[in-house]
């Protein structure tokens, strides 16, 4: 698997990375949860920038992006807006999408962004090629929060994500089995093994789906999420206890 940087970030090597959501919906909570995120065992930081209630006022969303940065010093942040229809808190046009990307991409606060796969074919790809001129990371997603597609449609989603140029592969699916989590798990491994060099990054959700956060190691999964203040998707453990699970598998392996 290829490395990938953000900041001084080694994405795709070693014990898989720590990224710790921020999920408030004002300047204060969202400050409170990104203080709390730094001091935890935080690698990257996400602001899920869909629950911020003044996402869409470009002067606010400036503002919040040079303050976020100023409080988060060096530390790596990805910036997320998560669609409604992708389990997110607000609804989104494409034009609202794409504008709000570009507030970000031109503000150079940001180290990587979240790009949904399923968004719009143009403007993601529109998207993409504007975050790289800006030095950005892009992690290119795909969310079912209902159920877990069979594996090759797995397979071939996060080999479109590739395909656009995306630099980090990422997909998250709901289990109503434990088949369906070791689906997750056998497309994961057969990404790594079979169809790309670049760091993929994989969770089956919920209580069931949960040993997906802690193996990826094993499997190939490079970014786990884990709960700061408040979980933003199903199954996140909280950080703290997460960093523990993931040194003691790192350790143990060596
Ligand atoms: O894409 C993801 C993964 C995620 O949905 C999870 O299941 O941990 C959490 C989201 O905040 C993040 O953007």
């Amino acid at each position: 698997m290829d490395t990938v940087y953000i900041r001084k970030l080694a994405i795709g090597e070693g014990r898989p990375k720590i990224c710790v959501p921020v999920c408030g919906k004002n300047r204060e909570d969202i400050f409170r949860e990104a203080e709390i995120a730094r001091k935890l065992s935080a690698d990257l930081i996400e602001w899920r920038a869909d629950w911020y209630d003044d996402v869409f006022d470009r002067a606010s969303l400036e503002e919040m992006l040079q303050s976020l940065r100023h409080k988060l010093g060096d530390k790596p942040l990805l910036f997320t807006f998560r669609s409604i229809q992708e389990g997110g808190e607000k609804p989104i046009r494409p034009d609202q999408y794409l504008e709000v990307s570009r507030t970000v991409c031109a503000s150079g606060q940001v180290d990587a962004l979240d790009v949904e796969l399923f968004m719009d074919g143009k403007i993601t790809r529109e998207i993409i090629d504007m975050a790289h001129r800006q030095g950005m990371v892009v992690i290119a997603s795909n969310h079912d929060f209902v159920k877990t597609p069979e594996k090759d449609e797995m397979t071939r989603r996060l080999i479109l994500m590739d395909e656009m140029g995306a630099d980090i592969l990422k997909i998250a699916v709901m289990p109503k089995s434990k088949t369906d989590v070791l689906e997750l798990l056998t497309a994961t491994e057969e990404m790594g093994r079979l169809y790309t060099e670049k760091p993929v990054v994989t969770m089956s959700m919920g209580p069931m789906g949960l040993i997906s956060r802690l193996a990826g190691e094993t499997f190939g999964s490079a970014i786990t999420f884990g709960a700061g203040v408040k979980a933003s998707a199903p199954g996140q453990m909280p950080a703290e206890q997460l960093e523990k699970v993931l040194d003691a598998i790192h350790e143990s392996m060596a």
